[in-house]
């Protein structure tokens, strides 16, 4: 396919988006079961142009005057990848399957658009109704804020102690011209193409076995944060797939024990294999069943539980542009009850002098001070450490420039060039 059938693609696909509703991932699933002539290439770059225009979504539309996919699309060519009027007119034209050439409007739009005088949310690109919310966390920032999670995200690894350290990983990476991170000392960065496309990392032998997994920088900054001690006594209470239970069980060297849990079973699936693959001995996976309390035996006994709670996912936004767009001010007050759960479920565990670490991958207060405020209200017993001491206690000192005035740390794509997370530690009295 040629770009601009990619482009047409594109469009078709951001026009199912819009009229059905579809989450863009399976409107791209749609679009290829439909279309079996698109080998994977190019799928892949459409999905990234897909992408780039639904991450600018809403400075895209202000500067083309319109939010149709086709306005949208020419916007992603013009103002994120930085490809003229006179190109895309020129790949457009005489090409079998492509767009209509950029008409006079949509020409002078791209050469002419600015964001002179647009609201904080649309040079911010962030939905409206969260602007408020934005505001409480990053005042006259809130813009850059948003712009700088509307960049695509880097493709980032963590270097598996288990199996060796970064320099070993970096080695076995350098054809793909992988890089050391600049905050996590366990971290690797692998550049992208042009179009925004990773390798199929995943497919490396230094992945299958166990050397680095796809964890983002900030993901890995959450976990040393948290600390998990050799020989300590930990439980992941939200493990999921196992991001983080993986990066505790490193730090662990093996030694103590690791308990990793989740409320849904089909999320701790891919960690039995994943554990496997990373060499950890020292897990053991409680899933949950009906009507069982499957950590009553945990009670006061953790040093340390990590809580990495359901959250809106809004620091994610560079990797899943579509749900900044699809979040309903429901999906936010389901996500606080459900933290507030997660954390009275985790209290019980944590023995007295251990530590509870609240992570979420959010932006909003909702989900983090006020949600560890909350707790604290509730649980007298525990109390705040800054998690900047912890930070440093850790061996990450450069990290207390992000703590924030309660005491916890704020990564953000703006502020640590890594998703965003909040990290609170608790320690039990
Ligand atoms: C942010 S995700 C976890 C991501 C994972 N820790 C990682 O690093 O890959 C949050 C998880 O919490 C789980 N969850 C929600 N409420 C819970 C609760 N009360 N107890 C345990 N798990 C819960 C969800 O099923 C979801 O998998």
């Amino acid at each position: 396919m040629t770009p601009a059938a990619h482009a047409l693609a594109a469009i078709e696909v951001l026009t199912a988006i819009a009229e059905r509703r579809s989450p863009a991932a399976q409107a791209l699933k749609d679009w290829g079961a439909s279309r079996r002539f698109a080998g994977s290439g190019d799928r892949a770059r459409i999905a990234s142009l897909v992408y780039d225009a639904l991450r600018s979504r809403s400075s895209i539309a202000w500067r083309m005057g319109s939010d149709e996919p086709r306005a949208l699309v020419l916007g992603a060519l013009a103002f994120v990848r930085g490809v003229s009027a006179e190109e895309i007119a020129a790949s457009f034209a005489g090409a079998a399957h492509a767009p209509e050439p950029p008409s006079e409007a949509e020409r002078a739009a791209m050469a002419a658009a600015s964001l002179g005088g647009a609201p904080a949310h649309v040079r911010g690109d962030y939905p409206e109704w969260l602007d408020e919310r934005f505001a409480a966390a990053f005042g006259d920032e809130r813009a850059e804020e948003g712009t700088a999670l509307a960049q695509r995200a880097p493709l980032d690894l963590r270097a598996n102690a288990l199996k060796g350290d970064r320099d070993k990983a970096l080695q076995a990476l350098s054809h793909l011209r992988a890089e050391a991170t600049p905050l996590s000392p366990l971290g690797l960065r692998v550049p992208l193409t042009s179009d925004g496309r990773g390798p199929p990392v995943q497919a490396e032998p230094a992945h299958l076995k166990g050397l680095v997994e796809v964890q983002d920088e900030g993901s890995q900054l959450a976990a040393l944060i948290a600390a998990a001690g050799p020989g300590e006594q930990v439980v992941d209470l939200c493990a999921g797939a196992g991001g983080k239970t993986l990066a505790l069980a490193a730090q662990m060297e093996g030694r103590g024990q690791l308990y990793a849990h989740d409320s849904d079973i089909r999320r701790l699936a891919p960690l039995h294999d994943r554990a496997t693959r990373a060499g950890v001995h020292n897990l053991q996976i409680r899933s949950p069943r009906r009507g069982a309390d499957v950590l009553a035996d945990l009670h006061d006994r953790a040093d340390l539980v990590l809580v990495d709670a359901p959250c809106t996912g809004t620091g994610t936004w560079r990797r899943n542009p579509d749900a900044k767009w699809r979040m309903r001010p429901g999906a936010l007050e389901i996500r606080m009850s459900e933290q507030d759960q997660a954390l009275d479920a985790a209290a019980p565990l944590v023995k007295s002098g251990g530590r509870l670490v609240y992570v979420t991958c959010s932006l909003l207060a909702d989900e983090n001070g006020h949600r560890v405020a909350a707790f604290l209200a509730r649980r007298p017993e525990f109390s705040q450490v800054p998690a900047a001491e912890a930070a440093i206690a850790a061996g990450l000192p450069s990290l207390a420039r992000f703590a924030d005035p309660s005491g916890a740390i704020l990564l953000s794509p703006r502020r640590s060039g890594t998703d965003g997370f909040f990290v609170a530690v608790l320690r039990r009295a």
